[in-house]
């Protein structure tokens, strides 16, 4: 029998999901059938993660309840952050994140229990502790102390204020809140669908997430967020330059790289061959971020590799090439924007892992066995 084998899944259909809809042919992505475009223009980052989880959007007492709910789990676990502080300052932020899911999961008292209303909880939970991890850690790579979450703040304005100890301007939520809602969800991607193969195996839900944040944390999936700053920083980032010198210094950059065959990160998608559907509200977003702190270099940085990557390879943006920039905008550290990509995948994985449990199947492939034939010892 010859074995067709599909190297790295391409093309395979692996499952069916109610969560949500990627079509590469009109560049939409729709979750639980609304388009993302829209929610990131109406809807709260709570109202969005719970129509992730639920299906449908929340009533307004369902939301409350919701905001109760995560306003009373946002605070640092003294237990988290002595387990984050044994670990070197400089450890990268998704070794952290990873580390602090993980004894989260092990410190929950229904760690083992996954009834559907019990994993709802645990997901609902997750989130809203998540978010001062990642504070923590860029406040402590500072050499700075833990900030106590407030409840009369939302979970963007919340999540700005831990890390950075100040009331965050309207615009600045409003962009980070958008950048939440876009990271959400993304049906079978490569973090997801390792989430998928761990609740599989009848293994917990902080397990799956464990090892999903593994699978994001690499460069060829959310760890381009991080990569993307990287490009930017090895150009040179002079607040003072104009836009078009940027352009121009940006343009060469691009073209000596791709000579040298360099992958560029933050350009292409295995789905996405046209666009990625996310990238407009992003990139609107960055622009609005480029504009209130009155940074145009970055878009002649923006432009210029785009522009040259277009015309070189034909190959277009994805979501972490607005999002790296806006995020270092913002104030965050390089390090920390993959960390940022969890607190908002949390949503979608989770809704995932429910949804695979509700019909699992053990996700067990077979392998094309190209090794020596069989001998003797
Ligand atoms: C939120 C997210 O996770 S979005 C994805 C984030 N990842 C990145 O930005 C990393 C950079 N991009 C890439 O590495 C790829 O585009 C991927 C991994 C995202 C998709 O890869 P695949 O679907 O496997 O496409 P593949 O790697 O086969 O690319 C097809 C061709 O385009 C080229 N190509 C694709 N992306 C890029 C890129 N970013 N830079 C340069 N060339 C590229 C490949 O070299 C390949 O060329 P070839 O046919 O001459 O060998
Ligand atoms: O779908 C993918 O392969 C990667 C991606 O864009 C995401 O996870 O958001």
């Amino acid at each position: 029998m010859t074995e067709e084998i599909r190297k790295g899944l391409v093309g395979v259909v692996a499952d069916s999901t109610a969560i949500s809809k990627v079509n590469p042919d009109t560049n939409s992505l729709l979750y639980r059938g609304y388009p993302v475009q829209d929610l990131a223009s109406k809807k709260s980052f709570e109202e969005v993660a719970m129509l992730l989880w639920h299906g449908e959007l929340p009533t307004q007492e369902q939301l409350d309840d919701f905001i109760k709910l995560e306003r009373a789990n946002r605070a640092l676990d003294p237990a988290v952050k002595a387990a984050i502080d044994l670990l070197p300052k400089d450890a990268h932020p998704m070794d952290v994140a990873r580390t602090a899911v993980s004894v989260i999961g092990a410190r929950h008292d229904d760690a083992e229990n996954s009834d559907p209303s019990v994993e709802l909880r645990k997901a609902k939970e997750l989130f809203a502790a998540f978010p001062a991890v990642v504070a923590y850690d860029q406040r402590r790579r500072r050499g700075m102390d833990v900030i106590e979450p407030r409840d009369d703040l939302d979970y963007a304005q919340n999540f700005l204020w831990m890390t950075f100890g100040e009331e965050p301007a309207e615009e600045v939520v409003d962009a980070f809140r958008v950048s939440m809602v876009l990271y959400a969800e993304h049906s079978f991607n490569a973090s997801t669908f390792t989430a998928r193969v761990i609740t599989s195996t009848e293994s917990d839900l902080h397990s799956a997430v464990t090892g999903a944040i593994g699978a994001l944390k690499g460069n060829l999936h959310g760890g381009a967020n991080e990569a993307v700053m990287h490009t930017f920083h090895d150009i040179g980032i002079d607040e003072n330059e104009s836009r078009e010198s940027a352009a121009e210094r940006a343009k060469a950059w691009m073209e000596a790289a791709l000579a040298e065959k360099k992958k560029i990160m933050g350009f292409g998608h295995r789905v996405y061959k046209s666009g990625d559907s996310r990238v407009p509200s992003m990139k609107a977003a960055l622009d609005r971020m480029i504009d209130y702190y009155g940074r145009h270099e970055i878009l002649g940085l923006y432009d210029g590799l785009e522009n040259a990557m277009t015309e070189a390879k034909n190959i277009l943006p994805n979501l972490d090439y607005p999002a790296g920039p806006t995020y270092h905008l913002m104030g965050f550290d390089t390090e920390m924007f993959t960390p940022i990509f969890i607190a908002s995948r949390i949503t979608g994985w989770t809704a995932h892992i429910i949804e695979q449990r509700a019909d699992n199947a053990l996700i067990r492939p077979l392998s094309a066995y190209n090794g020596p034939d069989q001998r003797e010892i």
